[in-house]
């Protein structure tokens, strides 16, 4: 079982790296930690990057997770070679783009681009935004899906994660005590559905509601809560028409043995306990 310690970071292609850095620094509130000619590397913690902009397609998404050690990395390529995923070694060039000492890559069984990683660069300086948007931390990915129970399959029993809820056929799964770190939602092919930030406070949220809407950043979702998680969140577009995240008070499963997913139904009032509407 290949056995995800983390989530690591998310790279995405973009065709405006300036207009890239412009939303990650004013609107979504993260802190340069390097900019190298054709790639923006962004903090949202004590790691020396969480999110990766380069100059590419905006197609071009990865996410990136982090495994115990090298000898976990090479059982894991063996795992996946052995069932079908082709996997691509990281070269020492590709190793020094992502920040880390070794990973593999590979696709999800609906075509995500997953990078397993191991010894991820952290920072000797504290995460410290030009914008204050309370963020604590990156938290987790939606993954898009061609087929919800397949690739829970796929998370759940040849990776280490475990279904904390599910809302129809689609799963929101953790792989260590927070309630979820992968939500699969169901789309027509491989693809990030959005990238959640933690933030402080419910004041947090509020704030950035109105600080984004006066920027004339798109919401798409909220205010509102997630039944689920209990998370309080806000959900609105960034650049490529990328989807973004915050909330605050997502649950903790606390016992790890007794846990059962819940079953919700797929309608609105699943996502969201305040009666706001999802817009995309
Ligand atoms: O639409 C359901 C979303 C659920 C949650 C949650 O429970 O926190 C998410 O964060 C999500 O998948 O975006
Ligand atoms: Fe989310």
């Amino acid at each position: 079982m290949i056995e995800l310690k983390d989530l690591s970071y998310v790279r995405f292609g973009t065709s405006n790296l300036e207009d890239a850095e412009s939303f990650a620094t004013k609107c979504l509130g993260l802190q340069v930690g390097e900019q190298s000619g054709k790639a923006l590397y962004l903090r949202s913690d004590d790691r020396a990057h969480t999110l990766c902009y380069f100059e590419g397609d905006p197609a071009e998404q990865t996410v990136g997770f982090e495994v115990e050690d090298e000898g976990k990395l090479n059982t894991a390529a063996a795992t996946l070679d052995q069932l079908g995923h082709p996997v691509h070694a990281g070269t020492p060039s590709e190793c020094a783009l992502r920040k880390v000492k070794a990973f593999i890559g590979f696709k999800d069984p609906t075509g995500n681009h997953v990078e397993l990683v191991v010894r991820p660069e952290r920072s000797g300086r504290r995460y410290f935004a030009s914008r204050d948007a309370g963020i604590t931390g990156f938290s987790h990915v939606g993954l898009f899906t061609t087929d919800p129970m397949r690739d829970e399959r796929f998370w759940t029993q040849v990776c280490n994660a475990r279904v904390s809820d599910r809302i129809g056929d689609i799963a929101l799964m953790r792989v260590n005590a927070i309630h979820h770190t992968i939500a699969l939602a169901p789309g027509p092919g491989p693809g990030v559905h959005h990238v959640n930030h933690q933030v402080e406070s419910n004041d947090d949220v509020l704030r950035s509601y109105y600080h984004l809407s006066g920027q004339r950043v798109p919401i798409v979702f909220g205010p509102g809560r997630h039944p689920t998680s209990g998370a309080r969140f806000l959900y609105f577009r960034g650049p490529d028409g990328m989807v973004f995240e915050y909330s605050v008070g997502v649950d903790e499963i606390e016992d790890e043995e007794t846990h059962r997913p819940r079953q919700f139904g797929f309608e609105p009032s699943s996502l969201c306990m305040w009666g706001s509407k999802r817009s995309w």
